[in-house]
């Protein structure tokens, strides 16, 4: 592995081993609070951990022990480059200077320097822009500056913190699409709340929870059979968890969910879990029997626009309708529903 990193954290409930392959992406998803950008600081050095350590490309990063560092590398050594949801360019300098600064702390003179901000500026498609004043750019491009910044210093493990946060919306494609170019073939940890991040971006994807990792595998068979709630929502889909029961998902609330599932591995009485689109879901106002459909009742929380149709969230699941069977069914968040969908949208499989 290039990067190892096996650290807790205990006043930030913080537990947490990564790891990650030369070349690839890992993205860290997690809801907020989760500890996403506290396993950056500590790979970064900004945070030292209480026990633990972190090894990049063979070499150690940081070993503690008892909340004593046994081995320390400071943040400006380690050859790792952390990019914040902010740009935090420096004011006083050009954005050729500001990207020029890695190489030149690094011994670079300033010629040399120069060519490779060039460069890394014509990388972000910012070349022409080289002699401005940050202050003088929009943010979407302060954060490409800052990315060419990053890059400019020839990190062995890049780390991006959200770095799409603070954008505008009609800014972040572009952004997007441009890290999906010079993340290929980089080692690189992103931290996200979006699915497209992870999607685009990412090779893997680690979900963290209270300061755990509770998910991690590959971005297409996390978001396409989620195990974790936070994955789940991310992907879009609905889940239940519970224990392969007579040929159903058993929840421990007790609902059964019956779906198909292809390959094998289920076994009776052992976790398994459910995963549902909410466009598969229909809502009624009363109890539907017969043909093969799960029905679950809910409590609607909330309604919110989903393009043309609406999302109908209750309790614990999510219902795409058309706004015509929203208003006919008087929908509002507390009504009493009965949540339905048929066996064969449902995906089941074990763990
Ligand atoms: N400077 C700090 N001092 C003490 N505790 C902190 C500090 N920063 C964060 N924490 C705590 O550490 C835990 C993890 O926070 P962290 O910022 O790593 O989460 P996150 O997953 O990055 O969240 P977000 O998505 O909101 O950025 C949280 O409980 C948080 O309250």
């Amino acid at each position: 592995m290039t990067l190892t990193l096996a650290a807790t954290l205990p006043a930030r409930g913080f537990d947490v081993e990564l790891d990650v392959a030369e070349g690839r992406t890992l993205a860290l998803l997690g809801p907020n609070g989760a500890g996403k950008s506290t396993a950056l600081g500590i790979a970064a050095g900004t945070l030292r951990p209480h026990d633990g350590h972190v090894v990049l490309d063979g070499r150690t990063l940081v070993r503690a022990e008892g909340g004593r560092s046994r081995a320390w590398v400071p943040p400006h050594a380690r050859q790792v480059a952390l990019l914040a949801q902010e740009a935090l360019l420096f004011p006083h300098l050009s954005v050729r200077q500001n990207v020029a600064f890695g190489p030149r702390s690094q011994g670079a003179r300033r010629r040399a320097a120069d060519a490779v901000a060039d460069r890394r500026l014509a990388d972000v498609g910012l070349a022409h822009l080289a002699e401005r004043a940050p202050s003088t750019l929009s943010g979407g491009q302060a954060q490409r500056v800052a990315v060419a910044r990053a890059l400019a210093a020839e990190p062995r493990l890049l780390l991006l913190d959200e770095p799409m946060a603070a954008l505008d919306v009609d800014v972040t494609p572009a952004l997007r699409q441009t890290l999906q170019g010079l993340l290929a073939g980089r080692t690189a940890v992103i931290t996200t709340h979006d699915v497209l991040d992870a999607l685009l971006l990412a090779d893997e994807v680690a979900v963290i929870e209270d300061g755990r990792v509770v998910e991690r595998g590959p971005t297409a068979q996390v978001l396409s059979r989620p195990r974790s709630a936070f994955a789940a929502r991310v992907a879009g889909l609905n889940l239940l968890r519970g224990a392969w029961t007579g040929g159903g998902v058993r929840t421990p609330a007790g609902e059964v969910a019956h779906g198909h599932a292809p390959g094998d591995g289920l076994v009776e009485g052992a976790p398994a879990t459910a995963v549902f689109r909410p466009a598969a879901v229909a809502v009624y106002l009363g109890e539907q029997h017969g043909s093969p459909r799960n029905t679950f009742r809910g409590t609607v929380h909330s309604l919110e626009p989903r393009g043309d149709l609406v999302r109908v969230r209750t309790d614990h699941l999510a219902a795409d309708v058309t706004p015509q069977a929203a208003a006919e069914l008087s929908l509002v968040p507390g009504a009493r529903v009965w949540l339905s969908v048929k066996a064969a949208e449902v995906d089941v499989y074990p763990g």
